[in-house]
């Protein structure tokens, strides 16, 4: 449903999208996720039509953003990540506005409006002034404004940031129902628990390059398979390491000062017997502790390379 391909962006000298390539199919929800200023935004804009490129190719339902864009902009519902300031706008006149900017007739308008406000849970703020609907609220009347034309794809840029958890739940939901109806939605955020509950394909951006790119579920199987092993020893290290290495059992080993840490894909069993072992051959071991490892710093670790 999206391609892009080798995509670049410059402003001035500062290269914000340094080839970004990767394709989402239709009927996913695609996180996009990375620190401020990867080029996430950047990425939206140039889909929405509204930015174009310095080069590469990105394409909407077979349609390439700056060739077609007329073909793109009905495909698409964009949602940026800033709110407007619309006074004296009920939340219904809101919608209407942008119904008719799409050239929605008035009796189609009057049919849909209230379905895309019982969609996203705002029936009863029919007549309340834009302006005085809290933030969640205001996220999830975006939402239904870029429904009005009944899109195929949605491109959501940050729609989470500033929501407390029960908005950020009730946003999750609608985007099951959006789902459901078979939309492909592309939501960006920084912060990847956030995503990878809302997604199924996730992807990394750093520095305006693709690192990592993933299913969630695949993600979450392959993090439950790995945990993070942390062993404190009095000295002998490099040489502890490389027994470690050796191990069929361990997936990769650091040393952080005093420690090693160790990436684990035995079961507890084989836990016992490497410790053992560690033991039995006389490495100097002081303390050991195991954690998950941090989701980021895990998904990182096992997409590595994938999509870039
Ligand atoms: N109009 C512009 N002029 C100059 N530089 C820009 C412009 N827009 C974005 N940039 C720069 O391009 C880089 C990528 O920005 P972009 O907004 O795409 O990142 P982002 O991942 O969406 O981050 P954020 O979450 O902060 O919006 C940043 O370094 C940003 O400062």
């Amino acid at each position: 449903m999206i391609r892009i391909q080798d995509l670049r962006k410059r402003y001035g000298k500062m290269e914000a999208l340094k080839g970004l390539t990767l394709e989402i199919e239709k009927g996913t929800v695609f996180g996009f996720v990375g620190p401020n200023g990867a080029g996430k935004s950047t990425t939206m804009s140039i889909l929405a039509t509204l930015l174009e490129p310095t080069s590469g190719k990105a394409y909407v339902g077979g349609y390439e953003v700056t060739e077609r864009p007329k073909e793109v902009r009905k495909l698409i519902g964009y949602m940026p990540d800033f709110f407007g300031v619309y006074d004296n706008l009920t939340a219904e006149e809101y919608l209407d506005f942008y119904g008719a900017n799409y050239d929605i007739p008035l009796a189609e308008r009057k049919q849909i409006i209230p379905q895309l406000l019982e969609l996203v849970n705002l029936t009863h703020k029919r007549d309340a002034y834009v302006d005085s609907l809290s933030r969640g609220m205001k996220q999830r009347l975006g939402l239904a404004r870029c429904l009005v034309h009944n899109p195929e794809v949605l491109i959501l840029d940050e729609p989470a940031s500033g929501l407390d958890p029960r908005a950020r739940i009730e946003l999750r939901e609608i985007l099951k129902e959006l789902r459901d109806m078979g939309k492909t939605i592309i939501i960006s955020s920084h912060i990847l628990p956030e995503l990878a509950e809302m997604c199924d394909v996730i992807g990394i951006v750093e520095e305006g390059n693709l690192v990592a790119f993933g299913r969630v579920d695949e993600i979450y199987t392959k993090m439950q398979e790995k945990k993070l092993l942390r062993i404190r020893l009095l000295d002998r290290i490099e040489e502890t390491m490389e027994h470690l290495r050796q191990q069929p059992t361990i997936a990769g080993v650091t040393q952080e000062g005093n420690w090693i840490a160790v990436g684990f894909t035995g079961d507890d069993q084989q836990q016992v017997e490497l410790f053992r072992d560690l033991a039995v051959s006389g490495y100097p071991v002081a303390a050991f502790n195991e954690d998950q490892g941090d989701l980021e710093e895990i998904f990182l670790e096992i997409t590595k390379g994938v999509g870039s």
